[in-house]
């Protein structure tokens, strides 16, 4: 108790000594300015999303239309990409429509094409330019699931999905690239999923065009960041929207269905917003799941073999469950 309490006046007395000596507010001061330094660090390294010219691909459904939203709320100048366009119209209008007195906020243009032809790609890419003379951050978003067994499933099945999810992307990435390049900025994001990270049975074509996503945009970030480009790869878990209705099965059927999985979710509007915060914040790879697909993503790095344990007996279970 004595050693105790004479221990604790001790210490007193030396912080005493040390507040009131000439070094304490040299120290203080020096605190002070490395905070403020870091803080404006942080406020310089944000991207301004007020007045950016945005691109968002399958901007007509789902994510891609809610990032329309944030973005547009935001004060961005947007080109809205799809190939529906009655649907993006609809956007256009409700968009307007809802104008925002505490923002300067502009009318989106459209440009309709498909992403999954590369020769209307690079045309596109052209009129997506045309419409604001540039374009500081794409967000390639557009995409299309799958459900099969790979016995099952055609070849040109696998390459409709991949044309869809992978070169899609990529043709749209190169075709604007050089504009970026030539003035040294721009960001260039991508959705992925947590199936870019793992493969997942009976979505070997989905898993494959998504893991593809990620190598491609891992290596354009090392490639172009000495031209000031940022790359963001976004990898969500499920969210709530239309993804498994519009996928597509081992005879090129339409799936049709909305997985329960799928239906349960999160909102789209909250993923929007979070990829938002981080494209501002310029954050590089993001992982947007629950707990149990961020720990099989690490499992399949440190653990392997426990990872193809789980998988495989997912895919027993699955196929029981569809053949009863
Ligand atoms: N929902 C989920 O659980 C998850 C989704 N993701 C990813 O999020 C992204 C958005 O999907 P989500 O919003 O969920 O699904 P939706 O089906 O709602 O949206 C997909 C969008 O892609 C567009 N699209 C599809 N095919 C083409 C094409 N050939 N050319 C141009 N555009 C096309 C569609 O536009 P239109 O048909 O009008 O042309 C639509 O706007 C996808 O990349 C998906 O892989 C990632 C993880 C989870
Ligand atoms: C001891 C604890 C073990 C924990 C291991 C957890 C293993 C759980 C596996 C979870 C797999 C989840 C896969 C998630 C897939 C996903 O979120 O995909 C997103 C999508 O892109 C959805 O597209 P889809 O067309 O497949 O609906």
């Amino acid at each position: 108790m004595f050693f105790q309490s004479s221990r604790r006046s001790v210490s007193k007395g030396k912080l005493m000594e040390f507040t009131s000596s000439p070094f304490f507010p040299l120290v203080l001061g020096s605190i002070g300015v490395v905070a403020l330094y870091q803080l404006l660090l942080r406020v310089r390294q944000k991207t301004h999303i007020q007045d950016a010219v945005v691109v968002v691909t399958g901007a007509s459904s789902g994510l891609g239309r809610e990032c329309a939203k944030v973005f547009h709320a935001a004060g961005a100048r947007l080109v809205l990409c799809g190939r529906d366009k009655e649907r993006l119209q609809d956007l256009v209008k409700e968009l307007t429509g809802a104008a925002d007195s505490q923002r300067k906020t502009y009318p989106p243009s459209m440009v309709t094409f498909d992403l999954s032809d590369t020769e209307a790609v690079a045309s596109a890419a052209v009129e997506v330019l045309q419409c604001f003379g540039h374009v500081d951050i794409l967000i390639n978003n557009a995409g299309i699931s799958y459900r099969g067994t790979i016995l099952e499933t055609d070849v040109q099945v696998h390459k409709q999905v991949m044309d869809m999810n992978y070169f899609g992307a990529v043709a749209l990435t190169k075709a604007l690239l050089p504009s970026m390049v030539q003035r040294r900025s721009g960001h260039i994001a991508v959705v992925s999923s947590v199936q870019g990270k793992i493969a997942i049975p009976f979505r070997s074509a989905y898993a494959a065009s998504k893991h593809a996503t990620q190598a491609f945009f891992d290596c354009l970030r090392a490639e172009v960041e000495k031209f000031g480009i940022e790359v963001s790869v976004f990898s969500p878990g499920y969210i709530r929207t239309n993804l498994s209705v519009n996928a597509v099965t081992g005879n090129g059927s339409k799936y049709s269905a909305l997985d329960k999985n799928t239906a349960e979710g999160r909102d789209p509007h909250d993923i929007a917003m979070v990829m938002l915060n981080c494209v501002s914040r310029k954050k590089k790879d993001v992982l947007l799941a629950g707990v149990f697909p961020t720990l099989a993503v690490y499992f399949r790095t440190l653990c392997p073999s426990l990872f193809f344990f789980i998988m495989a007996s997912r895919a027993r279970k699955e196929q029981k469950l569809k053949d009863s």
